[in-house]
């Protein structure tokens, strides 16, 4: 079985975070370990943000990299610079390849995004991925283009991000796109590619962007092509979404053994 390292946030309710990539992880038969970089807290008028300190990321990094050879990376939510720099310390000479969610902007908050973290992202761990995955929020902040609502939109900010360095990038267009289609958009070194399914009108898509990313690496790792693996990847969170789990009136979960038990029974 081949071993898939997630290095992201806790995000309690369990949509998003590193519950969700290691559920992921489980249900599309990979081996999922983790370094956990901060502490997320939703409640209805509340979204806190615990960071640990760069030196304990450091310290879990080091125990998985030096003691289990690794067959896939995924970074999610760092905290801050300072754990960004402890992260890219550790995979820089780690030849792995790694799936990069920037994770700048959450659905359940207005969260505010600091201008050094984002350079940091841009200019040290983006060059280091293989992958990177953007919401659509993301995708605006990191390429620069102010407002992303049509295709040829998605395409520009799609190329923009690659040129920072990172060759092959997926934005999630999800529900934040116009319409009622959700997008993926893949942009590959030689090709592009548009993945889509009808847009479900829940609340349960907390999460969604952590569980495709987790689904696309985890498929990577197992030797899928990348246009297979963000094929499989938008089915299972489409399923995921459908089968949600909802919280309360504003938040609720992706579910991740969705797709098993689709699958199981079709
Ligand atoms: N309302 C929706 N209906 C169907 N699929 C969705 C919906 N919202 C999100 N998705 C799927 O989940 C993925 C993650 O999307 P998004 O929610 O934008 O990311 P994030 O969770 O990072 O904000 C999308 O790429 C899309 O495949
Ligand atoms: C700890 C933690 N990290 C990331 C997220 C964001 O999850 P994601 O699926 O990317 O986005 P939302 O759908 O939740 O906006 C999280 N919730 N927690």
């Amino acid at each position: 079985m081949q071993n898939v390292l997630t290095v992201a946030g806790s995000d309690s309710l369990a949509g998003g975070g590193i519950q969700a990539d290691l559920k992921t992880f489980e249900e599309l038969d990979v081996f999922g370990l983790s370094v956990l970089t901060s502490i997320v807290n939703v409640t209805q008028t509340q979204f806190n943000q615990h960071n640990l300190s760069a030196d304990l990321v450091t310290e879990q990094l080091k125990s998985v990299l030096t003691t289990i050879s690794i067959d896939f990376i995924k970074t999610g939510l760092l905290g801050n610079s300072a754990n960004l720099y402890a992260t890219v310390e550790q995979l820089s000479d780690y030849r792995t390849k790694l799936v990069i969610d920037p994770v700048l902007s959450f659905k359940e908050a207005n969260t505010t995004t600091n201008r050094d973290y984002v350079t940091s992202l841009k200019e040290r761990l983006l060059p280091l991925g293989f992958l990177t995955t953007p919401n659509l929020a993301e995708a605006c902040i990191l390429s620069g283009v102010t407002s992303i609502s049509s295709t040829t939109d998605v395409q520009q900010a799609a190329q923009k991000i690659q040129a920072l360095g990172c060759p092959n990038v997926v934005i999630k267009c999800g529900s934040r796109f116009p319409g009622d289609t959700a997008y993926n958009y893949l942009l590959t070194e030689s090709d592009a590619y548009w993945f889509d399914t009808p847009k479900l009108a829940v609340t349960t898509t907390d999460g969604a962007g952590c569980t495709f990313s987790a689904a696309i690496t985890a498929l990577l790792a197992r030797d899928y092509s990348l246009v297979d693996a963000v094929q499989l990847a938008t089915r299972f969170v489409y399923l995921g979404i459908q089968a949600g789990v909802p919280i309360s009136s504003q938040l609720g979960s992706v579910w991740q053994g969705a797709y098993r038990q689709k699958e199981a029974h079709s």
